[in-house]
């Protein structure tokens, strides 16, 4: 008998739509079960195995970079291939339409797809302060957790421009969830992740997606402790520096 394949157990929503985040008032999507229990495991293999020199270590958390850094803060150099451990999600990114109507969540922007993954790990206690992605990107975000569940904070800026340190809304990512930020979240909000070793206060009241999640029913006493989470976020930085492929094929292997 055929093996079983690694994405026979995968149900995408035929729309976009259908995995809408609807409290939640500019455009966000959870799709829980984005990638299966076995590709999970061999893409923590390849992040893992990865070469030394891959991994970039900040304070509390360490990443990568795929194809490669950006170069003046904005710039990838050649629109080089990513891995295929992290280019076979993509034509499954790009499969949804966001309704009968409308085509994928990448179609509007300038290369029709994502061009460049950034791949994160934290550690338990580990997090990511509040921010905004910038000018670098099309302002569509595709984030797959691995892992562990955590849970993203949205933030507003108040009227001086100082950030609002209580969140708007929360958003609980569970390991081999797909969430999907567009718009005004991308522009007007901040993202961050609080440095910390267990998420409480977790409940129907207070997470947004709680109707999108595979088992709300785990978070029932309320917290959640972490485990260490690899998250992989596909975007299309604007500006590809032509130099850069053609220096690129130049130097490549015949
Ligand atoms: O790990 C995440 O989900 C968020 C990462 C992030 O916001 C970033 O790298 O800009
Ligand atoms: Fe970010």
């Amino acid at each position: 008998m055929e093996p079983l394949t690694s994405t026979s157990q995968i149900q995408l929503p035929r729309f976009l739509e259908e995995s809408r985040i609807t409290t939640v008032a500019p455009s966000v999507y959870y799709i829980a079960d984005f990638i299966s229990e076995e590709e999970e495991k061999l893409i923590l293999e390849k992040v893992e195995n990865a070469p030394k020199a891959r991994w970039r270590q900040l304070t509390h958390r360490r990443l990568q970079t795929w194809p490669s850094d950006l170069v003046r803060g904005d710039t990838l150099l050649g629109a080089g291939p990513l891995p295929d451990w992290l280019e076979q999600l993509i034509p499954r990114m790009l499969s949804m339409p966001l309704s009968e109507d409308e085509p994928n969540i990448f179609a509007s922007s300038p290369h029709g797809r994502p061009n460049h993954v950034l791949v994160n790990e934290y550690l338990p206690g580990a997090g990511i302060m509040p921010h905004k992605d910038g000018s670098a990107y099309h302002p569509v975000v595709c984030t797959v957790s691995l892992g562990s569940t955590i849970c993203l904070n949205l933030h507003k800026s108040k009227p001086d421009g100082a950030l609002d340190p209580e969140p708007v809304w929360r958003i609980l990512q569970e390991p081999r969830s797909l969430l999907i930020t567009t718009a005004e979240l991308y522009s007007e909000y901040l993202h961050g992740i609080e440095p910390i070793t267990t998420d409480i206060d977790i409940s129907e009241a207070t997470i947004a997606n709680w109707t999108r999640l595979r088992s709300p029913l785990s978070f029932k006493d309320g917290c959640h402790t972490r485990g260490t989470r690899v998250s992989l976020t596909y975007r299309d930085v604007l500006k590809v520096s032509k130099l850069g492929s053609k220096l690129g094929s130049l130097f490549k292997s015949p």
